[in-house]
């Protein structure tokens, strides 16, 4: 089947003379102008757009023609839209390209230029697409609901599945919001304890004088406001995991009684003189560095040992390569589903705020801010503010590094308009040969294959 091309020019000779030249490689959709060329883009679906900037009631301004590429680009942001410039005209093609265009052609269109172009956009497009599916299969494949398509997520997942069989205790460490908690059920429902409860306690959220008798329990009368027996977390758990999160809050005199179940399996309620054997795998978090809380001595060394069985490392955010975008993209779906927002996407400047930003919260932080930005944010795309991020500056951090983006991308694509003809391409930019050469070596450009 041919890939569908969308030409959008209010011009029809010239539309049916391209139609006749690319007709053999394209399926070919037409439109004359902005309401024509939306249409046309939701139904046929192109992957590549041809876009004549002068279009009616406008035709001698690039306004219509602008406006026509944003709203393309809002209705389906990977689009590639090659523009159509009249003589002249660079200025406004320039600015096409900084809202999105992909790339620029002047009139009069060569059309073996034009056919290349659109050889390459198509080909680009199709990477794009793929590369998209085997993410999207990734994510599908989710881990018990875990997302995680780099190595480091793939590593965890492997050690996630080694200790559910096994019924020792595992310690699970990360910073806040890496997901500690999501590991532990995952470990719980692949285990053989999955039928059996999954209890989870937040130490650091339960206050010490109340800590005790939370986790063992106590008999009717044993301190006042004791008017009933309780049973406790750990007794709740029989049968099943028990989850301690945030394990380094809790005070030394109950680090005590603790090791001592962990030894033998008993508990003692609070005023109680029975032992009472509970059958329960203990799982524990922290985000604190233990080791140092052992130095100081807040930390019982014995206890450690007893948890740390086996340890799970889960890494921050920023250290799992392209799981960020990935994830965003899923939370902004999952959210994008609850409020019926169709077709939302992140600008490309949203992604570069998305990649620069560090994290400190991990998932938690992202899932967060995306969630709001889909509530709060408009109903096409998504800019770095929504976000509450700071924009980054085009491709780089400091003005130097935007302009050398610039001069890169612009040395590039003319290169690729003059087939690597160095004295055309430098005519074109209004520099001198040599000049042209000097910025090649500054920007680590590769001289052409051949050389004029
Ligand atoms: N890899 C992931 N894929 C999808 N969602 C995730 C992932 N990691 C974390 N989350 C989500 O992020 C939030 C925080 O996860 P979780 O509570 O498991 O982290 P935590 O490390 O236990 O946090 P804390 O240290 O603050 O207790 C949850 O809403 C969870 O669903």
């Amino acid at each position: 089947m041919k890939p569908t091309l969308l030409i959008v020019d209010d011009d029809e000779e010239i539309r049916t003379q391209m139609k006749w030249a690319l007709t053999r490689d394209y399926e070919i959709v037409q439109a004359g102008d902005r309401a024509g060329a939306l249409e046309a883009a939701r139904t046929a679906r192109p992957a590549v757009v041809l876009l004549d900037l002068g279009l009616p009631p406008h035709p001698n301004s690039p306004d219509e023609g602008l406006a026509t590429l944003t709203e393309l680009l809002a209705a389906d942001p990977q689009t590639k839209v090659v523009i159509i410039s009249g003589q002249g005209e660079k200025s406004n093609a320039l600015r096409a390209v900084g809202a999105g265009a992909y790339d620029f052609l002047g009139k009069p269109v060569e059309m073996e230029e034009l056919k290349l172009l659109l050889k390459r956009c198509f080909h680009v497009a199709l990477l794009e697409r793929e590369y998209r599916e085997i993410q999207q299969k990734i994510l599908g494949e989710s881990f018990d609901g875990i997302l995680g398509g780099s190595t480091r997520m793939q590593a965890t997942f492997e050690a996630i599945r080694k200790v559910a069989t096994v019924d020792a205790p595992v310690l699970i460490l990360g910073e806040s919001g890496t997901g500690k908690e999501m590991t532990a059920r995952s470990i719980h429902q692949r285990s053989a304890r999955r039928n059996g409860p999954f209890v989870a306690i937040n130490c650091s959220a339960i206050p010490e004088s109340l800590m005790e008798s939370e986790l063992f329990g106590h008999e009717k009368g044993a301190f006042t406001g004791a008017h009933a027996q309780r049973k406790g977390r750990i007794e709740s758990a029989h049968g099943g995991t028990l989850f301690l999160d945030e394990i380094g809050e809790i005070p030394p005199p109950i680090q005590v009684k603790l090791l001592r179940f962990l030894q033998e399996r008993v508990i003692e309620r609070v005023g109680g003189r029975q032992e009472i054997s509970v059958d329960t795998r203990v799982l524990a978090a922290t985000h604190v560095d233990l080791k140092k809380g052992m130095a100081t001595g807040s930390f019982r060394e014995d206890l450690f040992y007893r948890l740390a069985v086996v340890q799970i490392v889960l890494p921050p955010l920023r250290e799992r390569e392209n799981d960020i975008v990935l994830l965003a993209n899923a939370f902004l779906q999952q959210s994008a589903k609850e409020t019926s927002k169709n077709g939302l996407a992140f600008s490309p400047e949203a992604t570069r705020a998305i990649l620069r930003h560090a994290w400190p919260g991990n998932v938690r932080e992202l899932q967060n801010r995306v969630r709001r930005a889909v509530i709060m944010g408009g109903t096409k795309r998504l800019t770095a503010q929504d976000l509450e991020l700071e924009a980054a500056a085009p491709n780089g951090s400091t003005l130097k590094e935007a302009r050398e983006a610039l001069e890169r991308e612009m040395l590039q694509q003319s290169l690729r308009r003059h087939a690597g003809k160095i004295t055309a391409a430098a005519n074109e930019l209004g520099i001198s040969r040599p000049t042209f050469y000097e910025l090649m070596d500054k920007l680590g450009i590769q001289k052409p294959e051949k050389p004029e």
